[in-house]
């Protein structure tokens, strides 16, 4: 495979989001500009409401911005959607029910209209990545939570999206099956090669996944801090009592309050 090229894969420029809520405007966020390289793993992080899955969405062009704009190598974000660049990992992983497992990993094949016996034996092996070998015909009710989140991550990588859209994929989960989770993350990242960008409210998973971390504040949503964490790769669970992941847990955790803090006089 060939190396990273750390191109440009995302640019947000002065991007503003305006909802009406019963006849009045609400700026949901307010001038959020950044760039994304392509392969790194960034995190959103921030209080609640801050508009961080409307920004997922304005990337992934379900929603439109009201101004500004949305760059993916060097197109729109509405050509990018037709090229299928985006994957998205939605907080519920909404598997169908009638379907196996498998068939639900499958089913962006078919909605693609590339359902070859070739692209079927990569969803396959996408299957065994996500660590659920044995599990093919399962049906999605027989399925953990932890298991249905990684169907919901490997129908997101079926199409070899370039861009991996993560919104709090993994909020519903305990603890340990969290950590796990961010394990196999790390893991299935490494090997695809996708530039990815999660959702999280877990500051812990924001250290242990990113190569950068965006700290956004609220009432408007805007970008606060952006964090680089210039941990070693691959991480493992042994980080996780390491100083220096404690010291950049409690800074983005400072930085967490202060927005909170603000958002409250
Ligand atoms: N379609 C919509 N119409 C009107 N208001 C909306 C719409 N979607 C989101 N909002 C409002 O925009 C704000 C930001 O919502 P959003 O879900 O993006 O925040 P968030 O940071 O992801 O929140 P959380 O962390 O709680 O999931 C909220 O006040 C929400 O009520």
């Amino acid at each position: 495979m060939p190396k990273r090229q750390h191109q440009l894969a995302i640019s947000v420029k002065d991007v503003s989001k305006v909802f009406e809520l019963e006849g009045r405007e609400l700026l949901v966020l307010s001038s959020i500009s950044f760039k994304v390289k392509d392969g790194e793993f960034v995190s959103i992080i921030g209080p609640s409401g801050c508009g961080k899955s409307t920004l997922l969405r304005i990337i992934a062009d379900i929603v439109n911005p009201s101004s500004g704009t949305v760059m993916v190598h060097g197109g729109s974000a509405a050509e990018a959607r037709k090229a299928r660049k985006f994957g998205f990992v939605f907080q519920d992983p909404v598997l169908l029910p009638w379907r196996t497992a498998l068939e639900n990993v499958e089913l962006p094949l078919i909605i693609a209209k590339r359902n070859t016996k070739e692209e079927r034996r990569r969803a396959a092996e996408l299957f065994e990545l996500v660590g659920l070998s044995g599990f093919e015909s399962a049906q999605p009710s027989e399925l953990s939570g932890g298991m249905s989140r990684r169907v919901a991550i490997a129908r997101a990588l079926v199409l070899q999206p370039e861009i991996l859209l993560l919104d709090e994929p993994f909020g519903a989960l305990d603890e340990i099956t969290r950590q796990k989770m961010n394990l196999e993350l790390q893991r299935i990242w490494a090997e695809s090669r996708t530039t990815a960008l999660l959702v999280t409210h877990n500051v812990g998973e924001a250290v242990f996944l990113s190569d950068r971390v965006f700290v956004m504040g609220t009432k408007p949503g805007r970008l606060i801090s952006d964090v680089a964490i210039n941990l070693p790769r691959p991480r493992n669970a042994e980080l996780l009592e390491k100083p220096e992941f404690f010291q950049y847990s409690a800074h983005l955790t400072r930085l967490l309050m202060s927005t909170i803090g603000e958002s409250k006089q």
